[in-house]
């Protein structure tokens, strides 16, 4: 039997809607949500997510600067912008693009923006609200995920979760939520031995590693839940996951696509908690 495919961008468009409907509330009161976005440098890929979070905040009728600096701004010039609005009163989420450029320490960055605003939940504080179930503004992909999980009735409570990859920005974040959701969680990474043999105990297999294709069907138990957050362009231009979507189909239960799957739910999931910043911010 085939695996049934789990369609982001259509769950990524109700959340929207449902978002639209919470803002027009919020905005009959006379408040705004205010998202400024950063971009360093002209990276092809990041020009177009900046310009799609630009276009997102227009369909939920945000208020959204975005900032393109040169890819030779200095980090103490980034940080005096990040400084400015950090004290804009009408900007409750501020968004640095990332990769930045090399001679910008990514952690100085992350660190000098407000916890409040810090719409990416990449800040330490609100990365240790995360850990310790406080609340928290929770990074964009890893919600995306579990969002997804469960508007599809794959609730992570009693499952093995195995998430393959320990990023910061994914793996880790990932990992903390499904157990926030009462999953057992092992992670796998670089130096994990018998990796197929773990990933074949998974319920549900989350893969964010940025490696073409690596997840084959037998690394997939018959009806699991896989998720790829991968997303990997090909020589050809051609976009894929980490993930063999072909291979595995004829064994998951329940497949994302790349493109079409967690992609679309990134963004989403940066409107929901630029809006939930605003709301905080007018508590
Ligand atoms: N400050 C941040 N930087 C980056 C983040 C982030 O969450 N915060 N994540 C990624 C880039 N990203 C958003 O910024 C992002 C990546 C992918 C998608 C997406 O919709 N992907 C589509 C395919 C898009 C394409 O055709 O290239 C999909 O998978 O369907 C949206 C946002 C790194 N930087």
């Amino acid at each position: 039997m085939s695996a049934q495919i789990i369609y982001g961008k259509s769950i990524s468009d109700s959340i929207r809607q449902e978002l639209l409907h919470e803002v027009e509330t919020f905005k009959s009161k006379g408040i705004t949500p205010g998202l400024v976005v950063i971009l360093v440098g002209e990276d092809p890929a990041s020009q177009v997510y900046v310009r799609n979070k630009a276009k997102a905040c227009e369909q939920l009728g945000y208020y959204s600067e975005v900032v393109r600096v040169p890819a030779e701004t200095t980090q103490d010039e980034l940080l005096e912008l990040i400084k400015k609005y950090n004290t804009q009163e009408n900007i409750n989420g501020i968004l640095v693009q990332l990769p930045l450029p090399k001679h910008i320490e990514e952690k100085a960055i992350i660190d000098a923006i407000s916890v409040e605003k810090d719409v990416d939940g990449f800040h330490p504080e609100n990365v240790g609200n995360l850990m310790i179930g406080d609340d928290a503004l929770l990074p964009c992909t890893p919600s995306g995920v579990i969002e997804l999980l469960k508007r599809t009735g794959n609730h992570p409570a009693g499952k093995h979760a195995v998430v393959i990859g320990r990023s910061n920005i994914v793996g880790k974040p990932v990992a903390m939520l499904l157990l926030r959701e009462n999953a057992t969680v092992t992670i796998c990474h670089s130096r994990t031995q018998n990796i197929e043999e773990m990933a074949r105990q998974a319920d549900i297999l989350v893969v964010a590693v940025g490696i073409p294709k690596l997840v084959k069907k037998d690394w997939v138990k018959p009806g699991a839940v896989v998720i790829d957050v991968g997303v990997n362009r090909l020589p050809d231009g051609k976009l894929c996951g980490d993930v063999d979507y072909d291979d595995v189909l004829d064994v998951a239960g329940w497949v994302t696509p790349v493109p079409g799957g967690v992609g679309p739910m990134t963004i989403t999931m940066l409107m929901a908690n630029t809006l939930k910043s605003a709301k905080r911010a007018h508590e």
